[in-house]
């Protein structure tokens, strides 16, 4: 499953995050390193189309796709030294898909730290940058001497020479315009910085109106990025506080009365898996409906394999449709009669929005 890790100063907002993601119960306080040990949950993946389809179909079960989300101890200026919980909590964010930082812009005086969301990604891209760079020093040393006997080292050096440079200027890789195979080629480091970021803007429940302009503020410091960063503003602590509701159509109307639509959360979640390149096609029946997620650019035998092995290996064919045009059809033999059900091979590259049958012999 994929992993988001929540990353922040002390105070920024991270297990209400967490919370209202997961319906998990880590301890949100106001007060600096509430949580030290990492609370691991699971988020749902919202997805209306599914949703659609299981009527359609009258499915006992609706299946959503999932994403996994690891709250971490806040991160404070000099952790990459040793600061605060210093760093073992950087070691708890190597291994996630997708960093989302938490930045603060409420303003609570019983909540220490600032309330400026730049000064707080500030400190937060600083110390991920110093993490990586003392990764990087490292792994040079190494490399350069064995690059003088072995031709095959030469781009790994390169490669790390050049995110070397970013990174003592204080610069994030993200922020660094690297090529794709530089990118590659540092992949085994997990650098810290070498992925995609999702930055949560978290204002107060009296600035509800100054979302898009706390948007911006952000977005605009993230201009060389290109579209390694999203920004997303919300009111943390109002979408957790709806999230808690269990009824939908209840927690729809108390959103719907703090003037938030259909909620950040939702919006959140679904930003945060289209960076990651993750796609979902599904599978609908009366047994149930179910979203299956891949990588984007993913072959239909590796999309079968999503789940079952057995899908993939004895791959003959998989019967498909676009999740809109099935539904105007009204079922899925209709699709069928109608001759709308195209068949395609090991080579048909999956699209988000499918809707698929697998044929498979093994
Ligand atoms: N948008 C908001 N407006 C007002 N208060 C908020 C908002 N978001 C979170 N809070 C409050 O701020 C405090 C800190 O939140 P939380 O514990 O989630 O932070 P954290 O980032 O997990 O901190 P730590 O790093 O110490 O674990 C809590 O009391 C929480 O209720
Ligand atoms: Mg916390």
């Amino acid at each position: 499953m994929e992993r988001f890790g929540l990353v922040g100063l002390p105070n920024a907002g991270k297990s209400s995050l967490y919370n209202a993601l997961t319906g998990g119960g880590a301890l949100a306080a106001p007060y600096p390193f509430a949580t030290k040990d990492p609370n691991i949950g699971v988020a749902m993946v919202p997805d209306d189309r599914l949703d659609r389809l299981s009527e359609m179909s009258k499915s006992k079960k609706t299946i959503h796709a999932q994403v996994e989300v690891v709250d971490i101890g806040g991160l404070v200026e000099g952790a990459s030294t040793g600061e605060g919980l210093g760093n073992k909590f950087l070691a708890n964010i190597r291994e996630v898909d997708a960093i989302v930082f938490v930045l603060r812009a409420f303003v609570d005086d019983d909540v220490v730290g600032p309330s400026d969301p730049l000064e707080h990604l500030r400190i937060v891209e600083i110390e991920l940058a110093l993490a990586d760079l003392e990764t990087v020093e490292k792994r040079l040393h190494q490399t350069k001497r064995a690059a003088k006997l072995d031709k095959s080292m030469v781009a790994e050096t390169e490669a790390l020479q050049t995110a070397f440079d970013h990174l003592s200027e204080g610069l994030p890789l993200y922020r660094a315009g690297l090529s794709d195979d530089v990118k590659e080629t540092l992949a085994p480091y997990f650098l810290l910085t070498n992925r995609r970021v999702l930055a949560v803007v978290n204002v107060g429940e009296d600035d509800i109106d100054s979302i898009p302009e706390k948007e911006k503020l952000v977005s605009d410091e993230f201009n060389n990025a290109g579209d390694n960063v999203e920004v997303i503003g919300m009111c943390i602590q109002m979408e957790a506080e709806a999230a808690a509701i269990e009824d939908p159509d209840e927690r729809k109307e108390i959103l719907e009365g703090f003037g938030l639509g259909e909620g950040a959360l939702f919006r959140m979640v679904r930003s945060a898996y289209h960076l990651l390149g993750l796609r979902t096609y599904m599978t609908t029946g009366e047994q149930e409906s179910r979203a299956w997620t891949f990588k984007e650019g993913s072959t239909a035998p590796v999309c079968a394999g999503r789940i079952h092995g057995d899908f993939q290996r004895g791959f003959i064919r998989a019967e498909v449709i676009n999740w809109e045009e099935l539904l105007a059809l009204g079922s899925w033999n209709a699709a069928k009669e109608a001759g709308k059900m195209r068949v395609e091979g090991k080579d048909y590259i999956a699209q988000d929005g499918d809707v698929m049958e697998f044929r498979f012999n093994v």
